[in-house]
Parts: structure tokens; C-alpha cells; sequence
């Protein structure tokens, strides 16, 4: 039996934009998600998500042809964590060479899922890392990365960036371009979170927003220009300035806006947020519901979100210097 872990995310800058190869900065985030392997004697997989609903589900297959969930909650939810979990396995066996491995996996997250978190990467990251392990092959920190982003890659039908599993797979703060991925310093991050509850799809965001590059010039210039404030935002990050931070933190959620990610629940948030004194506020990730991310040292933002309709939850985040490990 093996149990990896891995971090979600928070993007400082630059999500939607980085899939069209503009530069963006997530950082990890102390929430994780924790997946335990265990080889069975036979090929098939037997997943059980402690929080994928609130009462979890459990669900044996053996692949698409005969997956006969015997579960409570929407085929949807179902197909979605298999989509998953089921091309992290597929990673992990390639890499081992065993095509045939059977495993029983348990996935237990403290990261909301498709609130722009990064659940799906650090659940890709730590279920490759196990499952390998498992397998008697001890990856590199980047080829878990590479073959995580090819998991999500595949799920998200070809629109997926590198930031959010190489950002899972190492910690800290990162800097994702293409394909150059590396490690950034930063300062110390007061990052406050509100959470609406809810939740968005990655790939039908991201498709919405290639569909109106495809048919505006403008929109294809705001992914652009989203790459520029992500350069000024390495400069404001390198000299410790939240202020600068927080400007631009509020000018990039101004764009997602325009890009059509952002919802009615992420504005209140923003909008409370920078109402507390925030230094600034943004959604994070994919958007159309979940989570943003905002910069403040003192208390205000975490109250004021507490009594903004829509919030659920309000908390702070440290950022996470550890990546994938070994549990
Ligand atoms: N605890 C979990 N157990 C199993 N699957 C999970 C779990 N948490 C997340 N997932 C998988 O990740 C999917 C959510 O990924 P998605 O990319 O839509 O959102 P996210 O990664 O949370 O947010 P974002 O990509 O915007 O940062 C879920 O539908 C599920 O397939
Ligand atoms: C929206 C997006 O930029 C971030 C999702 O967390 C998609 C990706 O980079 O794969
Ligand atoms: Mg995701």
C-alpha cells in the first residue's frame, strides 16, 4: 500500500491565458489531496472518493466497456473523477510498464473540487506518484509533472496548460510558460479564499473562452494582455510589493471577466474583498463559480467575506513550499 500527496493551487496571475502560451504564476497552497494505492491481484480498478459528494461513493470497473457504477450521486460526477483518476492509473502504468495493473485507490481531498483549486492536478500528481511507487519506480518530480499535465491533457480534451500540475507536482510558487515550467521566489503571501460553494468545468470554460479568440481580435488582445500583466506581476512579486500586487491582481479578474470565466458569486467576493481593503482580488483558476483569491495581512477580508451572500466559506492559505510526497 502506498499514500502520496500533493497541493492544490492558487493562480496569483495568468489562468485561461497560460493554455495560449502566455506566462502565469500559481502557487501551491497548504490543501491537499491524498491518494492511496493498492496493487490487486487482477486489472481492475476499484476507486473509492471519500468527499467526492458529501456521503463519498465507491465505484469498481474494470474500463469503459463494462464500468457499471453502483453508486448515489450523478453519472456525471462519476465519469468526471474517473476521467481522472483512470488516466492517472494509465500514466503510472506506462511509466512502470505494467499495462495490466489492478489497483484499489482511495482519494481523500481537503480541496474543493472544480472550485479553481486545482484538485484535479493535485489528484492526477499524487495518484501517479503512488501508483508508480506501487509499481516498485520512483518518477522525478518533473516526469510526475509531465505525465500529470498529459493526464489532464487528455481529460480536458486537449486544453490543459503545464502550470497547474507542475505548480501540484513541486510547491512553492512557479512560473509556467509553454513548456519552460520553474520554480519562482516569493515573498510571504497573505492569501485570503472565499469559496461560493459551487463549481465550474475546466474544459467548457476553457473552450468558451478559445470560441471567442476564434471570433474577436479584442478578446484574442485580452489573453494578451493578460501575458503582460502577468510579466509586470514577476517584477511587483521579485521586489515584495503587494500593493503593486493587489493592482494587478484586480486588473487581471477585470479580463477573466471580459473572457466570460467570472460569475455572479466570484464578483461579490472580489468586490468584498477589495470593499475590506484588500490589496487586491481576483477569481482563480477555470472560474464560473468557486473560488478567488485575495491579498490581505489583516482580518478584514476573512470577516467581510463571512457575511457576503454567496460565501461559504472564507479562509486563509498559506502558500506550500512542499509539492508531491510520500506519505
Ligand atoms: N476528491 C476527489 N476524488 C476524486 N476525484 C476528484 C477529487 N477531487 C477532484 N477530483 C476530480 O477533479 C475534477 C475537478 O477538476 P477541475 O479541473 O474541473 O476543477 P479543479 O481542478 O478543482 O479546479 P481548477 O482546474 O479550476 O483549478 C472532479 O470532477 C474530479 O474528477
Ligand atoms: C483555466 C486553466 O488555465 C487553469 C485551471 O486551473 C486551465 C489550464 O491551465 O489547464
Ligand atoms: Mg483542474
Amino acid at each position: 500500500m502506498t499514500t502520496a500527496s500533493a497541493p492544490g493551487k492558487v493562480y496569483l496571475f495568468g489562468e485561461h491565458a497560460v493554455v495560449y502560451g502566455e506566462p502565469a504564476v500559481p502557487c501551491a497552497i497548504s490543501r491537499r489531496a491524498r491518494v492511496t494505492v493498492e496493487r490487486r491481484g487482477d486489472s481492475r480498478l476499484h476507486v473509492h472518493a471519500e468527499d467526492l459528494s458529501l456521503d463519498g461513493f465507491t465505484v469498481e470497473y474494470s474500463g469503459e466497456a463494462d464500468a457499471t457504477p453502483d453508486v448515489d450521486v450523478s453519472t456525471d460526477l462519476v465519469e468526471a473523477a474517473m476521467g481522472y483518476v483512470d488516466a492517472a492509473v494509465s500514466q503510472a502504468r506506462e511509466a512502470a510498464g505494467v499495462p495490466e495493473a489492478g489497483f484499489d485507490v482511495t482519494v481523500e481531498s481537503a480541496i474543493p473540487l472544480g472550485a479553481g483549486l486545482g484538485s484535479s492536478a493535485a489528484v492526477v500528481v499524487a495518484g501517479i506518484d503512488a501508483a508508480t511507487r506501487e509499481l516498485g519506480v520512483e518518477l522525478s518530480t518533473t516526469e510526475i509533472a509531465d505525465r500529470a499535465y498529459r493526464a489532464e491533457y487528455d481529460v480536458q480534451e486537449g486544453q490543459a496548460s503545464r502550470a497547474d500540475t507542475f505548480c501540484s507536482a513541486t510547491g512553492g510558487a512557479v512560473r509556467v510558460e509553454g513548456e519552460d515550467c520553474r520554480a519562482i521566489d516569493a515573498p510571504d503571501l497573505p492569501f485570503v479564499i472565499g469559496f461560493d460553494g459551487g463549481a465550474g468545468n475546466t474544459g467548457e470554460l476553457v473552450a468558451g473562452v478559445r470560441e471567442l479568440r476564434e471570433h474577436y481580435s479584442f478578446a484574442a488582445n485580452t489573453v494578451e494582455t493578460v501575458g503582460d500583466i502577468v510579466r509586470q506581476g514577476e517584477r511587483a512579486l521579485a521586489a515584495g510589493d503587494l500593493a503593486e500586487l493587489g493592482t494587478l491582481m484586480d486588473f487581471n479578474h477585470g479580463l477573466l471577466s471580459a473572457l466570460g470565466v467570472s460569475s455572479r458569486s466570484l464578483d461579490r467576493m472580489v468586490w468584498a474583498a477589495r470593499d475590506a481593503g484588500a490589496h487586491g482580488a481576483k477569481l482563480t483558476g477555470a472560474g464560473g463559480g468557486g473560488c478567488i483569491v485575495a491579498l490581505d495581512e489583516t482580518e478584514e477580508t476573512e470577516t467581510a467575506l463571512r457575511f457576503t451572500p454567496g460565501c461559504e466559506e472564507g479562509f486563509r492559505a498559506e502558500l506550500d513550499a512542499e509539492g508531491v510526497r510520500v506519505e
